[in-house]
């Protein structure tokens, strides 16, 4: 019966260079071993090779035409990876560095994230190599009608339910929903991230960064710590980095950087969240525009990051908030955060911290919160966005924001528990790992070999 080392060997075989898929299934197959020397059960069942197996990978082409009526072609994908816990749940990523290796890893930690949120979510992934900057509002309005003409045939309410990722936000979620409703004819909870005005929910948009924050909350709570007065760190200018910086400040914390592809941001007396989100979401222009308003800030352009990490982690703090993209925080970035007094580090974004990062935190024994445990805000706001879908009901944003705060302290509290049980207390990425693990794989045995 292959073991860890021989499933990993046949993946390396069996899926070329999808090396962030290698990763993802490293990290989540080693942390497994203890639990499968007490619980050897989970070797039978064909557990292992099921469930780094994704139930379906759908791989289509996208064509469309550009505002000078060129023919334009795109990859599209979606990955179905496990429904065992429920429909298939997770966001769409339009960016040009997207591969079928990059939706598998995303799908793999969404499986697990979906199921440390105690909610009826199995998970998927899908995305598109597609640059959405620089793209008119018809040029991206045409292609997600094209990418939905496609993907439309494989979802549904109670099926698979798509979301935003990365360059995938409510504009995009309106143009998709729209071909969706023309093409099944049908109005339902099939995306989330909706407007608010048909059906979306309130809370959703804030809900990956506030969770992220309240992940912290929660990991500084147990060292007998706030986050009040501490200095933040914080990556990415999107959805989850705007957001995350919007918490931060409303609970006395100082965010004081930002970045996005093109350099990094520092205002030492903190962010200035207004001028910001005027920047990055209604005239999506580059954060160096920000020293005009504000010349005390420093700007540092991405060509001048050092050669072996990132500029927003070599700036002094006390907590760090990753919030751009997948291993954006190498091992030289991680030993000077550690070097500059960081504590305490909560992960917005999906698997930011490269291997050799995560080694360095778990030996330091800092509060680290791996991204499927600190950043399942959203994927779970979504969730409460379908039940709001599926009773025809918007709920307050009281009753939204109190069920995220108990969502997140129940993931943070499965991820210490399990992490104690295996006698390794700080260690919240052993935790969530087995806690999700568990939950999926308990379900597989119990709904037979599928
Ligand atoms: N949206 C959601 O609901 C959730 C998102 N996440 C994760 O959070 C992270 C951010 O997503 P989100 O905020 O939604 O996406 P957005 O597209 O809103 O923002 C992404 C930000 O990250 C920057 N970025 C992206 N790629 C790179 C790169 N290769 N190098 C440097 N900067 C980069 C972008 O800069 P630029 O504009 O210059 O490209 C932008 O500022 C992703 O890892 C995503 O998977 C996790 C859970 C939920
Ligand atoms: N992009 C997301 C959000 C997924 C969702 O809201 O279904 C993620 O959890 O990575």
């Amino acid at each position: 019966m292959p073991y860890v080392h021989d499933t990993l060997e046949a993946l390396r075989k069996s899926s070329p260079a999808q090396t962030e898929f290698y990763q993802a299934a490293e990290e989540v197959l080693e942390c497994l071993r203890p639990l499968f020397e007490r619980s050897p059960h989970y070797l039978d069942h064909g557990i292992i090779e099921r469930i780094v197996e994704p139930e379906r990978q759908i791989m289509f082409r996208v064509c469309w035409t550009d505002d000078a009526g060129r023919v334009q072609v795109n990859k599209g994908y979606r990955v179905q990876f496990n429904s065992a816990l429920g429909p298939y749940k997770g966001g769409l990523r339009f960016h040009p560095s997207v591969t079928s290796g990059t939706i598998k890893f995303l799908g793999f930690e969404q499986i697990f994230k979906n199921a440390l949120t105690g909610l009826p979510i199995g998970g998927g992934k899908g995305g598109s190599d597609f640059e959405p900057k620089g793209r008119s509002d018809g040029e991206i309005m045409r292609f997600c009608q094209a990418f939905m003409s496609e993907l439309y045939r494989h979802i549904g309410p109670t099926t698979d339910v798509p979301a935003g990722d990365i360059g995938v936000g409510a504009r995009e979620i309106g143009f998709l929903y729209g071909q969706y409703k023309r093409l099944s004819g049908r109005y339902e909870g099939v995306l989330t991230g909706k407007s608010l005005n048909w059906g979306g929910s309130l809370g959703r948009k804030e809900a990956t960064g506030y969770g992220a924050v309240y992940f912290a909350e929660n990991m500084l709570e147990a060292r007998g710590e706030t986050l009040e007065g501490k200095t933040c760190l914080v990556s990415g200018a999107g959805n989850v980095a705007i957001y995350t910086i919007e918490k931060l400040h409303e609970l006395g914390a100082i965010p004081v950087t930002c970045s996005d592809s093109r350099g990094t941001l520092h205002h030492a007396d903190g962010i200035d969240l207004d001028l910001l989100k005027e920047l990055k979401e209604v005239r999506r222009v580059s954060l160096e525009a920000y020293l005009e308003t504000h010349p005390e800030a420093r700007y540092l352009p991405a060509g001048d990051y050092p050669a072996d990490g990132h500029a927003v982690w070599r700036i002094e703090g006390d907590v760090a908030f990753p919030c751009a993209t997948q291993n954006e925080l190498t091992e030289a970035d991680a030993e000077a955060l550690l070097g500059n007094g960081v504590t305490c580090i909560s992960e917005g974004a999906n698997m930011p911290s490269t291997a050799a990062a995560v080694d360095r935190f778990l030996a330091a024994k800092v509060a680290y919160g791996p991204g499927k445990a600190a950043n399942a805000g959203g994927v779970a706001t979504s969730q409460l966005e379908m039940a709001q879908n599926s009773s025809m009901e918007q709920w307050p944003l009281e009753k939204v924001d109190a069920r995220l705060k108990e969502i997140m302290a129940n993931i943070h509290r499965q991820c210490a528990e399990t992490a104690a049980e295996f006698d390794d207390p700080t260690n919240l990425v052993l935790g969530a790992n087995i806690a999700g693990f568990r939950k999926v794989a308990d379900a597989m045995i119990e709904q037979g070999v599928v």
